[in-house]
């Protein structure tokens, strides 16, 4: 047996008896493997430990994994969620969890990559200096950092080959950090006013020994594509704290009149130190954070039996994607699908709509994702934003999706909105799409 199949079948032996002690409530076992495998970790059947654990009613096990932060969403090979299988064999308590686990993560709509903030952001709290600073010093609050941008990461003992912040408390920080930094609030854990507040610290120059002292294994790091490989929660997190963080960083001055602005509102808001500037009255938007809402969308060919793709020189070889593009001002959501997919591709669109969106937070884009309607099949592309676009049948989207293209042809991966968009019409059976 070579050295690599040794490690193969001693992974696939712990996965067994990881997803084994999960069916049989095994929780002294159970906890012992939690760091050894991936909480997420599917049977041959798509079955994860939750799924098990929901099948034979064992309550502590899913109180374990849905507080380790396990995907309470995700489906077995059959379609099946974990609350599906505990409510079809009537393990209500269980179903009770899970429900309320998939009530917090408003379940039925798609939630993608970078939108699972698990925070309530509590904007009364940033608003009110006095809440604000007693967040502050309270002593459950966590922080995590950044430097010049980048997030400082460790690898997630629960689920392998991920990453998460390394989250300090109050008692780990130095408190001259406090002093010289600034901190961002991200918001509560719960919407209790004395549940645990979350901060972002933005560190200056100087000392960080402290960081390495308590995660010597963690680093800083530059945000893509590493942040694309995170936990889903923490992705959330960090979406929320660079866009801020890089709204801070470029907007350091008024834009009405150019004075120093000084940060407020636990960083989501700037104001003018210049007291005749005219930011001061009325209502102003320059001293908020900015959000650059762009479309992406999958345009369906008016057969409804293909589907367009296109490609930008900047992809990596082989890579197709949905066509994007960014809102201008006055214009509505159709507005800018049908222009941009004029522009781009020569294709007229009919109706657009809406599927779902994602934060992408480089800086602050919002991507809408849209199923846009063709009704005309020609295409010419404009060769500034694309090198090549196509139409693709569902066959050979089906064979993209599985890695099993013969030429090697390839969409982004699952976190990004435009796999999401293509998958769900690859694997619809509605006739409208
Ligand atoms: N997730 C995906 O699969 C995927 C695929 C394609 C594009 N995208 C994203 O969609 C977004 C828009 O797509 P695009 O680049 O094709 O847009 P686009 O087609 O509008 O073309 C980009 C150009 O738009 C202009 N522009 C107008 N407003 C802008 C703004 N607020 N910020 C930056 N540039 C602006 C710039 O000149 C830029 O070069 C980008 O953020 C891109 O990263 C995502
Ligand atoms: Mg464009
Ligand atoms: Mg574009
Ligand atoms: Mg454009
Ligand atoms: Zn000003």
């Amino acid at each position: 047996m070579s050295e690599e199949t040794d490690v193969e079948s001693k992974d696939s032996e712990l996965v067994q008896r990881f997803l084994d002690c999960a069916a049989r409530g095994d929780v002294e076992n159970f906890e012992q493997l939690l760091g050894a495998v991936d909480i997420d970790v599917k049977s041959d059947r798509g079955w994860t430990a939750l799924m098990f654990a929901a099948r034979n009613g064992h309550t502590s096990v899913i109180n374990i994994l849905v507080q380790k932060g396990c995907d309470v969403n995700c489906l077995n090979a059959s379609g099946q969620t974990a609350l599906e299988i505990a409510q079809f064999w009537n393990h209500k308590e269980v179903a009770s969890i899970l429900s309320q686990y998939r009530q917090q993560l408003e379940y039925d709509q798609i939630h993608n990559y970078y939108s699972l903030n698990p925070l309530y952001r509590a904007s009364d709290v940033r608003k009110d200096a006095k809440q604000l600073e007693s967040a502050k010093n309270n002593k459950s609050a966590k922080f995590i950092m950044f430097s010049k941008l980048q997030p400082f990461l460790i690898t997630s003992e629960e689920k392998k080959k991920k990453f998460k912040f390394a989250v300090f408390t109050l008692d780990q920080l130095p408190s001259s950090i406090r002093e010289t930094s600034t901190l961002i609030f991200l918001g509560l854990e719960t919407w209790d006013p004395v549940s645990s507040p979350w901060f972002a610290v933005d560190l200056v120059e100087g000392d960080h020994s402290f960081i390495s002292k308590y995660y010597p294994d963690g680093s800083f790091v530059a945000p893509f594509p590493t942040t694309m490989q995170m936990i889903q929660s923490h992705a959330g997190l960090f979406a929320e704290a660079h866009s801020i963080l890089c709204w801070l960083d470029k907007y350091r001055f008024c834009p009405t009149c150019g004075s120093k602005q000084t940060v407020i509102e636990g960083g989501y808001k700037q104001v003018c130190n210049n007291s005749d500037c005219t930011s001061h009255k009325g209502v102003h938007n320059t001293c908020y954070p900015r959000v650059d809402p762009s479309l992406i969308m999958l345009v369906l060919s008016p057969s409804k039996k293909q589907c367009l793709l296109g490609r930008q020189k900047r992809f990596p070889p082989k890579m197709f994607s949905c066509l994007a593009g960014f809102m201008e001002p006055g214009e509505s959501i159709e507005d800018t699908c049908r222009r941009e997919i004029e522009e781009e591709s020569g294709v007229k669109v009919g109706r657009v709509d809406y599927h779902s969106s994602q934060p992408w937070p480089f800086p602050a884009t919002l991507m809408l994702g849209c199923i846009a309607h063709a009704r005309t099949e020609t295409i010419t592309i404009d060769k500034d934003e694309l090198e090549e676009a196509r139409w693709f049948s569902r066959a050979e989207i089906a064979q993209m999706l599985a890695g099993q293209h013969p030429d090697g042809l390839f969409i982004p991966p699952s976190q990004a909105i435009a796999h999401q968009l293509i998958k769900s019409w690859a694997t619809s059976n509605s006739a409208n799409l």
